[in-house]
């Protein structure tokens, strides 16, 4: 079963680079079909607009409701789960990315301005699952590019997407923390050698010091991830 996504969005143009690289490759490969969706397509007045002035005063504009339910009920489902990117929700993740590579249909709600009408959520979180999610703790200028994070974490998780299948296996049983340094060809690069353990071809000494470094590094970047903390 493929997974499907929808993406809804004021600017269509943000998401074409997910017809380049791995994930052109997953919609040839029929694992995945995506498919972007201009909001203002969904409106019915002259000026097709999206937006108005927020109830109860602040700055800036709020997204209507009435474009978003007709976008969504265009693609909507009971299958299909209601992605809308926003500051307030809750942190994306790998195990959340995980879940949702294994979904059926999402549905991405790109909001712009100073979000959307928080009824769109209440009126379909009845109906179908909807997830607010962030990606980090920043104020980004409106959803897409949360979108293209969310969508990309997801989809190389989808099975047959990512030609080398054993990194994700790496990944999954990484130690908590960051991960360890890597290094290539030369061995020697602007006289910075490559750390000798890993010429040494000793898998155990090598995967000692990969968990060491791992370690030192999610200490110093990362103290947040270290265990018991
Ligand atoms: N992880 C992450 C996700 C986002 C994100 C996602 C969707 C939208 C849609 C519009 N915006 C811009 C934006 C500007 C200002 C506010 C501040 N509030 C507005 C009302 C009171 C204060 C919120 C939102 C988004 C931002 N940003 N970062």
């Amino acid at each position: 079963m493929p997974l499907r996504i929808d993406v809804i969005t004021i600017f269509p143009d943000y998401f074409a680079p997910l017809q380049l690289s791995l994930m052109g490759k997953a919609q040839q490969s029929g694992l995945v079909t995506i498919a972007i969706h201009d909001l203002r397509e969904f409106t019915s007045d002259r000026h097709r607009s999206v937006d108005d002035t927020p109830y109860g005063g602040g700055a800036g504009m709020v997204m209507t409701p009435e474009p978003w339910g007709q976008a969504i009920d265009a693609v909507v489902t009971d299958q299909s789960t209601l992605i809308v990117p926003t500051p307030a929700g809750k942190l994306f993740s790998q195990p959340v990315a995980a879940e949702l590579a294994h979904s059926t249909h999402l549905i991405f709600a790109c909001g712009r301005y100073e979000g959307i009408d928080q009824r769109v959520v209440e009126y379909y979180r009845p109906r179908i699952d909807v997830r607010e999610l962030s990606i980090g703790d920043y104020v980004l200028a409106g959803g897409d590019v949360a979108t293209l994070a969310m969508i990309e974490a997801s989809v190389r998780l989808v099975p047959g997407v990512l030609g080398n299948p054993e990194s994700l296996v790496e990944e999954s049983h990484q130690l908590p923390g960051v991960e360890y340094p890597s290094y290539t060809k030369p061995p020697t690069w602007r006289g910075l050698d490559v750390p000798e353990v890993l010429l040494s071809g000793h898998h155990d000494q090598i995967a000692r010091w990969r968990a060491e470094q791992s370690t030192i590094r999610t200490t110093h970047n990362r103290p947040d991830l270290l265990p018991g903390s």
